[in-house]
């Protein structure tokens, strides 16, 4: 693992698989900032997904893993945020290039499509993968807003 710190955020749909995920990063003794949601009763993922981008964006976390029922609108929220760069994972390919070419420091799961370990796999791959820099920097640079 890459990453020290790790923010976690999530709705009702990603709860359990938030608890599963916090569980084995803490075992591999990774310091995890817990944004909640804490139960499966239903709820609005903005109301976690603001407060861990922008743990993400202070430097409070130096990562984020963000979980709701099909990962997008968790995902959307999250990329209001300047300083946040999620991609919605839903493979190791896909988390493994997010981080590779999209420098991302979201990973943003749905949760109701992915099982335990399939979503460990993806964890890891984006956890243990680095920038790549060069021709990547370019256009990372480029995904902001001028106006
Ligand atoms: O996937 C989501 C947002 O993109 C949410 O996690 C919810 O699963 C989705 O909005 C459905 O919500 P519901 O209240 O559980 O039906």
């Amino acid at each position: 693992m890459r990453f020290k710190k790790i923010g976690l955020g999530c709705d009702h749909a990603g709860f359990a698989l938030k608890t599963f995920l916090k569980g084995e990063l803490i075992k591999k003794g990774i310091e995890v900032v817990d944004f909640g949601t804490n139960s499966e009763d239903s709820t609005d993922y903005p109301d976690y997904a603001h407060p861990l981008a922008e743990a993400v964006e202070n430097g409070e976390c130096e990562i984020g893993i963000a979980i709701c029922g099909s990962g997008n609108g968790i995902n959307m929220t999250v990329n209001k945020h300047q300083g946040i760069r999620s991609a919605v994972c839903w493979n190791t390919e896909i988390a493994y290039l997010a981080r590779l070419h999209n420098d991302a420091n979201i990973c943003s799961l749905p949760g109701r499509f992915l099982k335990q370990q399939e979503a460990w796999k993806i964890v890891n791959a984006f956890l243990t993968t680095g920038f790549e820099g060069g021709r990547h920097e370019r256009r990372i640079k480029k995904i902001q807003c001028k106006k």
